[in-house]
């Protein structure tokens, strides 16, 4: 059962993209910056025109966005090229905070976008997005623009799946319903409020980006939910409904190498929050099976994730370099 709590977050934190108009959320922006990241590894189809999107109708249209930004993530497509091309500033992942031994992964490529970044708040978007629309942005920034209370707000959505003969509306977010939903809910059921609590799409105050620990791989939502929460706590968050995403699937076993970095972030959280006190670390690995003519032929899969520390730790006292631009 959803905690009474939880209800009363919901009924008082969740708003629709439809009360965000374009215009609405200028009016708001006041001096506050806004930065828009695209992490993207091998996304040459649908990066361009997702930066030609926020381009027209949120820096040249309706002027609201200060800075579109795309981390390529070791894409070995022209994902660096064509984002480029539509208008984006493109840094390479491993260009950023160049001195520090490269790791990889999406968070990781979040966690970089903070030190090449200017924007007071910072709306991430993943750059595989088929239906992108200027209110994937809108509908994050204006509940951070209009209450200056809230620290991040998350997007929601409908999620179809699309498999090769087949269409399914509402059977997206695998990994989320089986692995993510059960687990926040035994865990953090105050968080059982977030209807995807793995979208790659959520808006974030710098100073509360800055002040949280990003985990490397795919853990990086579950983490930031997790650790914001912890943070500024949940009435300090929202959530936005997006209307409906459509995106790229990945295959099964890579959802199965998924769930493992995210079962190894979630247990790195259960830890620290006394949730489970383990005489033995957890196994970090995963064994996954092919079919072969002789049987099953057995895979193991590293899902260790690595972790970074708050960036404001690393950026404070330095000077950060500033990277190689496309
Ligand atoms: O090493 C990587 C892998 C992915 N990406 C980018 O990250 C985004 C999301 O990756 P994707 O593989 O499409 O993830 P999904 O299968 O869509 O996974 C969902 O669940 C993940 C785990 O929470 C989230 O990170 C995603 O945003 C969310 O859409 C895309 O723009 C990718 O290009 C990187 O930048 N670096
Ligand atoms: O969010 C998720 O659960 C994963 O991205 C998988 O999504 P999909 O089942 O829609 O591919």
């Amino acid at each position: 059962m959803m905690p009474t709590r939880t209800r009363q977050w919901l009924a008082n934190r969740m708003s629709s993209h439809l009360d965000w108009p374009a215009s609405r959320v200028r009016a708001l922006k006041g001096d506050t910056t806004i930065s828009v990241v695209l992490p993207a590894k091998d996304e040459q189809e649908t990066v361009g025109s997702i930066v030609t999107t926020i381009r027209e109708s949120l820096v040249e249209g309706v002027p609201l966005v200060d800075e579109v930004v795309v981390i390529d993530s070791r894409s070995t497509d022209n994902t660096a090229k064509v984002a480029a091309r539509a208008g984006a500033a493109v840094y390479a992942q491993d260009d950023i905070l160049a001195d520090l031994p490269g790791l990889w992964g999406k968070g990781e490529a979040l966690w970089k976008s903070l030190a090449v970044t200017g924007g007071d708040v910072v709306v991430f978007v993943d750059s595989d997005i088929r239906n992108f629309g200027a209110h994937f942005v809108t509908g994050l920034v204006g509940p951070l623009l209009a209450d200056p209370d809230l620290a991040y707000v998350k997007g929601c959505y409908s999620r179809p799946l699309r498999e090769a003969d087949s269409f399914s509306p509402f059977d997206g977010g695998r990994v989320t319903e089986l692995l993510a939903r059960p687990l926040l809910n035994m865990c953090w059921p105050e968080l059982s409020g977030f209807v995807q609590p793995l979208a790659g799409e959520y808006a974030g105050r710098r100073e509360a980006l800055e002040a949280v620990p990003f985990v490397c791989g795919y853990g990086v939502e579950f983490a930031l939910l997790v650790d914001l929460a912890d943070l500024v706590g949940v009435d300090r968050m929202a959530q936005t409904d997006l209307g409906r995403r459509e995106h790229s699937h990945q295959s099964t076993a890579a959802l199965g190498r998924m769930a493992g970095q995210i079962l190894d972030t979630a247990w790195s959280r259960m830890h620290r929050h006394g949730i489970v006190a383990p005489e033995h670390p957890p196994s970090r690995g995963i064994t996954q099976f092919v079919q072969t003519t002789d049987g099953y032929e057995s895979l193991d899969w590293d899902v260790e994730v690595s972790e970074r520390p708050p960036m404001r730790q690393v950026l404070d006292g330095r000077g950060v370099p500033r990277p190689r631009r496309y």
